[in-house]
């Protein structure tokens, strides 16, 4: 049996998108900007897929979705056009953001500071969450935006969006927010929390890889990353990918209906609760950062005396995929910021793995995938020289 519990790091095309995308290849495949019927028969469903993006974060008709890349492309975007509109040509030099942000915010971060913009990254408490008054206590008048993940990649939670997005809309600060692990797992209502900016990509919930998005409220254009021809308004250069755009706007689509947001919360929560149990009657195992504020999906476990990448290849070798955190910072765990964050010491960072489950998954496959990890645990605890039963140190190491 094969079961994919990696769905965090990339997720199936949903049937139902990859029949949308189909007649853009060999059927409808003029260049949407050629004023010819080959080009303008791309518009309807691409007009289409806009909509389906609008509903699906609750966007108002005057803002604007650029279609992307990916949200590597869109965080970018963002950091990037602030530090030359805010910075480079204004007063401010100032960023706010977490210790736990995908590499795609922390790495262009690091970069403007090598261009001399102060950044602040705030740490999360215990439970790996992100305190909204910490980002209060950190504005300055220096300060041009603040940026922060609507829920971690690895550990699932959620952080306090609405409630960071009132301190900046009082204090007039730039709101950005990596909803790369949101959408499709909770309702994403850039309106209610007052977000100027929100990145997303199309791989998370079912769509395909390769196409991401940046919502830009009305009045926060920024200088775009990309420079060239007119698309999106002059807002992204290069022409668009018309079946990975309609792809994408299937996607939010089925993956943002009040059924498909109550599936996850109830369906896929269960599956994960069921998983997450059964490895929890194990000996010496913990859910890192608690159970508390998680998306539906998500479940990152410490087995005590279990090498996170052992595990994986034991899982692989029973046709189970999942990870031992996030596919970009994997290769090298000491430097986990997710893992740092907490606090936790060396053991801690090498016993993660993350199983993160989507709709797509069944009970009969979760099953399977505890039989499999209960005999990974017994066999590889067996082979580890360093690994005696001692059940309180292990809880001591959090
Ligand atoms: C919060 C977050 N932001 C941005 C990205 C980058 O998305 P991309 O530009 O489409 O690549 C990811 C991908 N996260 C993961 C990729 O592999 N395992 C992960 O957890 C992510 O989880």
């Amino acid at each position: 049996m094969e079961v994919y519990l990696d769905n965090n790091a990339t997720t199936m095309v949903d049937p139902k998108v990859y029949e949308e995308m189909k007649p853009f290849f060999c059927d409808i495949y003029g260049n949407p900007n050629s004023l010819h019927k080959f080009g303008a028969g791309t518009h309807p469903k691409m007009v289409e897929a806009l909509d389906f993006l609008y509903e699906g974060i609750n966007a108002a008709d005057e803002d604007d979705i650029i279609i992307t890349g990916n949200a590597t492309e869109s965080n970018n975007t963002v950091i990037k056009g602030i530090w030359v509109d805010k910075i480079l040509n204004g007063d401010k030099n100032h960023i706010i953001t977490s210790e736990v942000e995908h590499p795609a915010i922390t790495a262009a971060c690091k970069f403007l500071e090598t261009q001399g913009v102060k950044v602040t990254y705030l740490p999360v408490n215990e439970e790996g969450i992100l305190e909204a008054s910490l980002v209060r206590d950190a504005i300055t008048e220096e300060t041009a935006l603040v940026t922060i993940m609507w829920a971690n990649n690895e550990t699932g939670k959620i952080f306090p969006i609405k409630e960071i997005g009132l301190i900046c809309k009082t204090t007039g600060v730039a709101f950005h927010s990596d909803a790369t692990q949101a959408i499709g797992k909770f309702p994403v209502d850039v309106q209610e929390c007052n977000l100027d900016y929100i990145s997303f990509s199309a791989h998370k919930f079912h769509g395909p890889k390769g196409v991401g998005g940046l919502y830009v409220k009305k009045g926060s254009e920024v200088t775009p990353l990309l420079h060239g021809g007119e698309q999106m308004g002059g807002n992204r250069a290069g022409t668009v990918d018309v079946a990975s755009m309609v792809g994408m706007g299937w996607a939010m689509h089925l993956a943002t209906s009040t059924m498909a947001l109550a599936y996850e919360k109830n369906h896929v929560s269960k599956l994960r609760d069921k998983l997450e149990a059964a490895i929890l009657e194990l000996p010496e195992t913990i859910v890192i950062g608690g159970k508390e504020n998680r998306t539906p999906n998500t479940t990152l476990i410490s087995i005590r005396g279990v090498e996170g990448e052992s595990m994986l290849w034991d899982l692989n070798q029973n046709g189970i995929g999942a990870s031992t955190g996030s596919a970009c910072a994997s290769e090298d765990l000491e430097a986990n910021p997710v893992m740092n964050a907490f606090g936790s010491d060396s053991e801690l960072a090498h016993t993660g793995v993350r199983f993160s489950l989507s709709r797509f998954n069944t009970e009969e496959q979760i099953d399977y995938a505890i039989k499999v990890v209960q005999g990974a645990v017994k066999r590889l605890r067996g082979l580890s020289s360093s690994y005696a039963y001692a059940p309180e140190s292990h809880k001591s190491a959090l």
